[in-house]
C-alpha cells in the first residue's frame, strides 16, 4: 500500500513529454528525477547548478521527509552527484523541488532536458524532544568515537 503524497506539475512538460516520477521497479527505493531545463546545459568540473524537476510536492505528515540522493550510474562513471551531498525535503516545504547538481569529476558533463539526474526517497521521520540531564546512564561506548574502536 503505498503513501499518497500530493504533487503539484509546475512544468507541463512533467505528464506530456515526460512521465510523473516513478518507481521504475516493483521494489524500487526511489523515483528518479528529472531535469527540467530549457536547453540542453554543460556542467564543467567543478560546477555546481541548481536544476528545477518541474514538481513540487507537499509531503505534509511530519512523521515522514523525502530525501534527494544521487544516481549511482551518474556519480561513479561521471562524478555528477550533488552540491548538497544529500537534499533533505522537510514535509511542511510546498516549493519547487530543486536539484542542487555538481559536477565533482575532471570532464565536462552534458545534462539533456529530461535526463534523469537524481532520485526521490521517502523516509520516515522521528521529531525528538530534548530532555535535559546531568548525567547519562553510563553506556558501553561511553564518550569514544571517530574510530576509537580500529578497523579490524
Ligand atoms: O536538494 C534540495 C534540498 C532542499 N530543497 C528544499 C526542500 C527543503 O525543505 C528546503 C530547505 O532545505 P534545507 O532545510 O536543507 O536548507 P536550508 O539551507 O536549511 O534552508 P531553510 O533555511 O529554508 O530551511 O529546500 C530542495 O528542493 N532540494
Ligand atoms: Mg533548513
Amino acid at each position: 500500500m503505498k503513501t499518497p503524497i500530493e504533487l503539484k506539475i509546475l512544468d507541463s512538460r512533467i505528464g506530456s513529454e515526460y512521465p510523473l516520477p516513478e518507481y521504475a521497479t516493483v521494489g524500487s527505493a526511489g523515483m528518479d528525477l528529472r531535469a527540467m531545463i530549457d536547453t540542453n546545459i554543460i556542467i564543467e568540473p567543478g560546477e555546481t547548478q541548481l536544476i528545477p524537476t518541474g514538481v513540487a510536492i507537499h509531503v505534509a505528515d511530519p512523521g515522514l521527509a523525502a530525501v534527494i540522493l544521487p544516481r549511482s550510474g551518474l556519480g561513479h562513471k561521471h562524478g555528477i552527484v550533488l552540491g548538497n551531498l544529500v537534499g533533505l525535503i522537510d514535509s511542511d516545504y510546498q516549493g519547487p523541488l530543486m536539484v542542487s547538481c555538481w559536477n565533482r569529476g575532471n570532464t565536462p558533463f552534458s545534462l539533456d532536458i529530461g535526463e534523469r539526474l537524481a532520485q526521490l526517497v521517502f523516509v520516515p521521520v522521528v521529531q525528538a524532544q530534548f530532555k535535559l540531564v546531568d548525567e547519562f546512564n553510563t553506556s558501553d561506548r561511553g564518550d569514544g568515537g571517530f574510530g576509537h574502536s580500529g578497523t579490524q
